[in-house]
């Protein structure tokens, strides 16, 4: 049985945006469906923001057609604003607020808001409302921005970098949150660097890349997108030429990318030289791991540590942009 899509609530067609005259988004296009999970998906500096920032009449485009609600942001942002939640990015306030009063306040902006005490006790800040702002965990922020961003009763909330700077049990702990919350029938739209999240919560993906839409599709879709989704991490035993890695595995059919990559925070290694401390990585299809396998072996290389994986969302945006998408945990 085939359920029809869900309504286009929001559409934005060949968005262009520039600072001082330096693109920032230079074609970015999508659709939002009611209901689901949108991520909109890129590498730090691709333009996430700043779309998403033209979508909700934060600012104002240079070229292109934005239509939310049927509204046009640039036009109708007041109206637009109490019909979408936002919860942007760094986004402080002042350090002696209560968290009480700052739902208070935000909900003063709306026609229709939600009860602020009833939406902190779902979010789990329902014993913290006294608690001035300074005085919160940083998941506990975290909550009271999409609180924020969800006290005005909002059809589409925004959610950007929603889990940066969260340790990985608050982050799964938000994840559930989001879930709860567009079950709750709101549309959301999650800005993020984290591919696993994005795997994780959202129904479809927009991936940007250089102020440019990259593919648009479910997270599985995109997988599958790539050559046979297949990846094969290996260390060889003793150093290598990265030439005789090269030769090794030239003749290998479905190999699409072949990388080494140095262990985090360690030395510079050489680019003509693979250590045993470097981690190769090959993706390609199913077809790949036992040839480049075999291959390594006539070749006299040792693979150790040998695994092999189902191509994960981030391996997809790394096959299909050349660059890594997620930055480590301590980064962000
Ligand atoms: N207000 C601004 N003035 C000048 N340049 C800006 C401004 N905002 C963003 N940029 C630049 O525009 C580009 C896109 O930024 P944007 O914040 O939209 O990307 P992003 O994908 O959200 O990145 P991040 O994940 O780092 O937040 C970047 O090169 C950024 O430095």
């Amino acid at each position: 049985m085939t359920s029809s899509p869900a309504p286009v609530i929001a559409q934005v067609e060949h968005l262009a945006k520039s600072y001082g005259g330096v693109p920032a988004v230079t074609d970015v296009s999508l659709e939002l469906r009611r209901g689901e999970i949108l991520g909109v998906l890129g590498p730090n500096g691709a333009g996430k923001t700043t779309t998403v920032e033209c979508l909700t009449g934060l600012r104002v485009r240079d070229a292109g057609r934005v239509e939310v609600l049927g509204l046009d942001p640039a036009r109708d942002g007041a109206a637009l604003r109490q019909r979408v939640g936002c919860q942007l990015q760094e986004s402080e306030l002042p350090a002696k607020l209560r968290a009480g009063e700052a739902l208070d306040l935000y909900g003063s902006f709306y026609d229709d808001p939600a009860d602020g005490r009833e939406l902190a006790a779902r979010l789990g800040l329902g014993g913290h409302l006294d608690t001035p702002y300074a005085g919160l965990s940083g998941g506990q922020k975290q909550r009271l921005s999409i609180a924020l961003a969800l006290v005005g009763n909002p059809e589409v909330a925004v959610l950007d970098e929603l889990t940066t700077g969260l340790d990985p049990q608050a982050r799964r702990d938000t994840w559930d949150l989001i879930e709860q919350v567009r079950d709750d029938g709101v549309t959301i739209v999650l800005v993020t660097h984290f591919m696993d999240e994005a795997e994780r919560l959202c129904d479809r993906v927009v991936l940007i890349d250089q102020g440019e839409v990259v593919a648009t599709d479910t997270p599985a879709g995109l997988i599958a997108s790539v050559q046979g989704g297949q990846v094969l991490r290996l260390r060889l035993a003793t150093t290598t030429p990265r030439r005789a890695l090269d030769e090794a595995l030239q003749a290998v059919d479905e190999l699409a990318e072949l990388r080494v990559t140095p262990p985090q925070a360690g030395p510079e290694t050489s680019p003509t030289v693979v250590t045993p401390e470097d981690e190769v990585v090959l993706r390609g299809g199913r077809e790949m791991v036992g040839p480049a396998l075999l291959a390594l072996a006539r070749a006299g290389l040792e693979p150790v540590d040998v695994a092999a994986e189902r191509m994960t969302l981030e391996d997809a945006f790394v096959t299909l942009t050349g660059r890594t998408a997620s930055p480590s945990y301590q980064e962000a």
